[in-house]
């Protein structure tokens, strides 16, 4: 408990207080859900830019530690990418906790997590978060994932291991979304518009939560 909290609740007053302080103080979570390709990345580089956020992508810190040479979980992560497949959540959380602790911010944008109701059961204490939801048709994701396969050299920008990635998405990962939705955690925004109007309507709806 911090100087200022102690001060305050040894007299009986200002438990109320304490409570909001602490409430203030905790991490701020943005989850970035969407289906593949849907734009979390290209919206979530406006939000960095005009929000003092720190973005952490989950899909881009396992393709690091793919790419570490000494890494003991590299072949395992590749194979789980290019199926469509969670890599185990051990895996995942480990990377994403390790990567908010060493940027000592406490507002986090995370984009593509959690993709599995147990990944999200498991960062249930995270207290103040709310989950930005980009929803795009799947022949929309679709065009722009073979797009940008053009130019992206990843391993699952192809059309066998989209598939297998919608799939995963409609079955395990869509599901994170109604479960946030039943909590009134969920802002919903349209991709079906340009980079740039996409991007309006999602800062009107991160100004309305972070006010
Ligand atoms: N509103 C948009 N209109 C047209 N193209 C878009 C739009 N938003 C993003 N794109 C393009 O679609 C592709 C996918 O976008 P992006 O990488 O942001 O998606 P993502 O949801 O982060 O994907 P993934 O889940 O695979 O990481 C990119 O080539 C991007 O430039
Ligand atoms: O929480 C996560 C996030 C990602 N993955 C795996 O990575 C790929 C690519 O993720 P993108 O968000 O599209 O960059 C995804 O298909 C999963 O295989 C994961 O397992 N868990």
């Amino acid at each position: 408990m911090n100087r200022f909290a102690k001060i305050l609740i040894p007299g009986g007053l200002g438990i109320g207080a304490y409570y909001y302080y602490q409430s203030r103080n905790q991490d701020q979570v943005v989850f970035v859900l969407g289906g593949p390709g849907a734009g979390k990345g290209t919206q979530c580089a406006n939000l960095v830019r005009d929000y003092n956020f720190t973005h952490l992508s989950a899909g881009d810190l396992l393709r690091e530690e793919r790419n570490r040479k000494d890494s003991s979980v590299g072949q395992l992560i590749n194979t789980y990418i290019a199926e469509g497949k969670i890599v185990p959540m051990e895996i995942t959380i480990g990377l994403l906790k390790e990567a908010m602790k060493k940027s000592g911010s406490h507002r986090f944008l995370i984009d593509g997590f959690p993709r599995a109701l147990d990944q999200a059961q498991e960062f249930e204490k995270q207290a103040r978060k709310f989950v930005l939801f980009f929803d795009c048709p799947e022949q929309e994701m679709l065009h722009r994932l073979l797009k940008r396969g053009e130019t992206s050299g990843r391993v699952d920008d192809n059309i066998e291991s989209i598939k297998k990635r919608f799939r995963t998405f409609r079955e395990t990962s869509y599901p994170v979304v109604e479960y946030y939705e039943k909590q009134g955690k969920v802002e919903r925004v349209s991709c079906l518009d340009t980079v740039e109007k996409v991007y309006e309507n999602t800062r009107r709806v991160v100004e309305k939560q972070l006010k």
